[in-house]
């Protein structure tokens, strides 16, 4: 570009000035100086400066429309979904030790300025959650399991597809959860973009980050809208120990298998190695989902039906208990959870994601991955 400046003076009669710094190398190839044309009115304009002008005006309207677009770019970053994504050089030395493998920021508080996963902390979510989490442990008893798996593996509830599945979730607000009070479908996509970002290759886990907590629609009256401690919160092992690590364990004393001899031992009804998918989890939305995208076939991988099914599992992908029952192929799946589980939990934000933007992006994962319409 051999302009580098220009202005356009427009006076009040209509006359037109350019002026600015012509690049241009004259004749002797120096670089000629400071240029001024007009001002022009229509009439005193000679044709060949019509070109000039013309060419002129183009030129000034392309740096306007740059500077328009960086402008307007600015504009959507800020509208977009930021989840404290920065570049590295930008944030100091402290924080850098929190940047996950892309670049994802791990923000150092939830919305409601506490810790996450803080279940402890003087918050108006406080008592509920504790309240909801007694509930949960005196009823998830090995037995109530086993029956809600038996009415719940015919799937004979409702025909729908992934998406439709995703669109009734904006109506739920998940109780457990002390560090999100938003709909689920936010949940949903904060989760699956902030994945996208630092994994674009791995299609098939932003398509898991979506889907992931699906499962919470047996809150919906069409799935006998289960109370929300037989769906939603932190999931354990139900036939053998309850380990001290799940939360608020102390209201187990309540639970039906707490003193049962045949279910409160370290192994219980289990043997050492014997792989989780041999291991009854409490019941819920983990389970459930896995359940729904095995039966209809989901190509998706290992990794990701294990994700699905034991992304509530904090006493083992946290904690660390449990791991006697684990066999070789949970060991190497649980690398792939532990990765999840940061985008899971510290992606949970006020910032909206645009859906109708991302939609088509999901619908052609889901379209990968799963068949048109599933049986619920
Ligand atoms: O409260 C949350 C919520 O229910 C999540 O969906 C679940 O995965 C978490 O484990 C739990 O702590
Ligand atoms: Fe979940
Ligand atoms: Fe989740």
């Amino acid at each position: 570009m051999y302009i580098s400046q220009i202005y356009v003076n427009l006076d009040f009669q209509g006359r037109t000035e350019f002026s600015g710094k012509d690049r241009r190398p004259n004749s002797q190839g120096r670089i000629s100086g400071n240029y001024k044309y007009g001002p022009f009115t229509k009439s005193t304009m000679q044709p060949d400066l019509y070109l000039r002008n013309f060419l002129l005006l183009f030129a000034f309207l392309l740096r306007l429309r740059l500077s328009a677009s960086i402008w307007i770019q600015e504009t959507i970053l800020i509208d977009q979904p930021e989840f404290g994504f920065e570049a590295e050089e930008k944030i100091s030395k402290n924080e850098q030790e929190l940047v996950l493998d892309g670049g994802f920021v791990v923000p150092n508080s939830n919305f409601f300025g506490h810790s996450f996963r803080d279940y402890d902390a003087e918050s108006a979510r406080q008592s509920s959650v504790e309240n909801f989490y007694r509930i949960n442990h005196i009823n998830q008893s090995y037995d109530f399991v086993k029956r809600m798996r038996e009415e719940y593996e015919k799937l004979n509830k409702v025909e729908m597809s992934i998406w439709e599945c995703c669109e009734l979730l904006n109506d739920v607000v998940d109780e457990s959860d002390p560090d999100l009070d938003e709909p689920q479908i936010e949940h949903l996509l904060q989760t699956a973009e902030a994945i996208r970002k630092d994994y674009p290759n791995e299609d098939w886990l932003h398509l898991t980050g979506l889907i992931h907590d699906l499962g919470k629609v047996l809150l919906h009256p069409n799935f006998g809208e289960l109370p929300q401690w037989a769906v939603v919160g932190d999931t354990y092992p139900v036939g053998c120990a309850f380990d001290e690590s799940i939360l608020h364990h102390k209201y187990f004393q309540e639970n039906l298998d707490f003193n049962n001899t045949a279910y409160n031992t370290k192994h219980g009804v289990y043997s050492e190695g014997c792989g989780l998918n041999n291991v009854m989890m409490s019941w819920g939305h983990d389970d459930y989902m896995y359940l729904v995208a095995k039966e209809n076939h989901t190509t998706l991988p290992s990794a990701a039906l294990f994700i699905i099914r034991y992304h509530s599992f904090y006493a083992l992908h946290k904690s660390g208990a449990y791991r006697h029952l684990m066999n070789e192929e949970d060991v190497e799946n649980l690398k792939w959870l532990q990765i999840f589980n940061k985008y899971d939990l510290y992606s949970k934000s006020k910032v909206r994601i645009d859906v109708e933007k991302v939609k088509p992006y999901y619908l052609s994962l889901i379209e990968k991955y799963f068949p048109a319409k599933l049986r619920w």
